[in-house]
């Protein structure tokens, strides 16, 4: 559905030119809800702009739900929908006039874009907010709508750009059982950015992780968290912490094993593997455990791992 190599572009600055987009390679498959996850400036939207037409690329091609965006960016344009950052309503309107307009700007005529509207705004349970003005919702409805907008040309594919920025929690988990609605009743391609590891996490089958314009890791959420030296092991034990350490050390695919009074430490590829294996060989010895507690890596340790950095903004210890 996507198909990118060499994507690149580079602004003019007071300052000399900036690269935001160095070379960027990338593929999605139809039916993939793909997340783009970077820290703040990290190339996200100029891509994103890039993939949607708004923006010329510098260099590099591209084929987006398949047409060639540079030769045939009309095509794309009529094949895919995006949904900005910051949305482009117009506030004095109601909801359904909004969405109606939307739908004749995209061609269809006055009865097709209110059928349309109908089916929309219940899909996104905007259906009792059909006459309120668009001043007075909610942020979480604003994104709702800002989404059926996106929505209305029945795009193949559909990009989204930050979309739970600003949204409180609840807001936020009803807008990711939307988006995988999208994917999973209407079999829509969803690429969207974002810069929070949990939407990443909970929302996405597959991450594009992205710093400084560079594609620097990519996977499922769950393939990228094992990539990173395995999951991390600590039990506490009533006695005989040393012998413990020696047992797990001596178990197949443990590592940095290290022994700190009670506490012995180690790294395991999968705790939910090994954990039984290193339970029996404890019991084996007569050794007692008081706690024992398994930690998965976090995508932030993903993003660490390969940049040296939190995605947050702090220096890795
Ligand atoms: N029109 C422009 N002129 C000059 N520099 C720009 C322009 N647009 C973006 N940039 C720079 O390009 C880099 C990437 O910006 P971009 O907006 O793509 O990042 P982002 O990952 O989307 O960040 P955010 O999460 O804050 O939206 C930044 O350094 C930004 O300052």
């Amino acid at each position: 559905m996507i198909r990118v190599r060499g994507l690149t572009r580079r602004f003019a600055g007071k300052h000399g030119s900036v690269e935001a987009v160095r070379g960027v390679d990338l593929d999605v498959a139809a039916g993939e809800l793909v997340g783009f996850l970077g820290p703040n400036g990290a190339g996200k939207t100029t891509t994103l702009r890039m993939l949607t037409t708004l923006l010329r690329p510098t260099s590099g091609q591209a084929r987006v739900a398949g047409r060639d965006l540079l030769t045939d960016p009309d095509g794309v344009r009529r094949r895919i929908g995006y949904v900005a950052q910051s949305g482009t309503l117009a506030f004095d309107y109601p909801v359904r006039e909004e969405l109606e307009m939307q739908g004749r700007f995209y061609g269809l005529d006055r009865a097709k874009a209110r059928s349309r509207c109908s089916e929309l705004l219940a899909e996104l349970d905007l259906g009792e907010l059909r006459d309120r003005q668009v001043a007075t919702l909610s942020g979480g409805q604003r994104r709702r709508l800002d989404i059926a907008m996106g929505l209305v040309h029945s795009p193949e594919l559909l990009f989204l750009d930050e979309p739970t920025t600003g949204l409180d929690p609840t807001s936020r988990a009803a807008l990711w059982d939307r988006i995988r609605g999208l994917r999973d009743e209407r079999g829509m391609t969803v690429f969207l950015s974002t810069h929070y590891l949990d939407e990443a996490d909970a929302l996405c089958d597959r991450l594009l992780v992205i710093d400084n314009g560079v594609i620097v890791a990519s996977g499922s959420p769950d393939e990228l968290k094992r990539s990173v030296s395995g999951d991390a092991v600590t039990m506490t034990v009533h006695s005989g912490a040393s012998a413990a350490g020696q047992v797990a050390d001596g178990i197949d695919g443990t590592s940095d094993v290290a022994v700190d009074g009670d506490v012995v430490r180690l790294r395991v590829r999968r705790g939910d593997e090994a954990l039984p294996v290193l339970l029996n060989a404890l019991r084996d010895k007569d050794i007692e455990l008081a706690s024992v507690t398994v930690k998965r890596p976090t995508l932030d340790d993903v993003f660490q791992s390969v940049t040296g950095r939190s995605l947050h903004g702090e220096v890795a210890a």
